[in-house]
């Protein structure tokens, strides 16, 4: 299907308007630039675009209430900005930085951060995650569709701060409960506890399921 041709999906504007209150231009606007270069640029398949809100915006938002007021997040595996950007746009109070490996989606990701006027406190990082020194650490760090737990663990965990509050969240779905069962081993050699967490953005999205991982176990 030529990208002229998709369809996009629709939003109850009430939905929009109760997740994203003040911020509704902005995610209309990403939602603008998935549809059209992120299909171009094959960030997204023509076939998303009917569910783009619910299946990407609206299930990314769902997270939105787990991070704490003015944390430091770091988004692994972004992709096209999901989580991460859906995050900044939702929760100004957040500072994001979007890890990713692949130079065609960081520089897709370096011009949404641009185009959307997140500059200030959005940055784009060019690699894989266990390759970053992150210094202090980040006080959340988020990820969605980019491996198993028993991988996850292993690449987000450094990223986070040391010390109580730290934490990874892992946007999983209906696999949540077999993954934490599967990644038992490295999670205790990790000293991290699971927690299983149901959100949804609004009581008319659909609910996801994420994974919780904090230090301390
Ligand atoms: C299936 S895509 C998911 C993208 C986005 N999170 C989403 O939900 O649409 C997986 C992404 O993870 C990235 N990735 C894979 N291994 C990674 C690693 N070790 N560190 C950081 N990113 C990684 C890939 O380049 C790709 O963009």
């Amino acid at each position: 299907m030529p990208p002229g041709e998709a369809q996009v999906e629709i939003p109850d504007p009430d939905v929009v308007r109760a997740v994203f209150g003040s911020q509704e231009p902005v995610i209309r606007a990403y939602a603008d630039i998935l549809a059209t270069r992120g299909i171009e640029w094959g960030l997204m398949g023509p076939r998303e675009t009917p569910r783009l809100w619910e299946r990407h915006l609206f299930n990314c938002a769902a997270m939105m209430d787990l991070l704490p007021h003015g944390a430091t997040v770091a988004d692994v595996g972004s992709g096209a900005g999901l989580p991460g950007l859906v995050l900044a746009i939702g929760r100004p109070d957040l500072k994001v930085s979007l890890i990713e490996p692949l130079q065609r989606r960081v520089t897709f990701l370096q011009l949404a951060v641009e185009e959307l006027g997140l500059q200030d406190r959005v940055e784009v990082l060019h690699g894989r995650a266990e390759e970053f020194d992150p210094g202090v650490g980040f006080d959340v760090v988020t990820s969605r569709a980019v491996g198993a737990l028993t991988k996850l663990v292993g690449w987000c965990l450094p990223l986070v701060r040391s010390g109580t509050g730290g934490q990874i969240l892992a946007l999983k779905g209906a696999s949540a409960a077999a993954e934490v069962e599967k990644a038992d081993k490295e999670l205790r050699k990790a000293r991290l506890s699971a927690e299983i967490v149901s959100v949804r953005a609004d009581a008319r999205t659909e609910p996801t399921t994420v994974v919780r991982l904090r230090r301390g176990a």
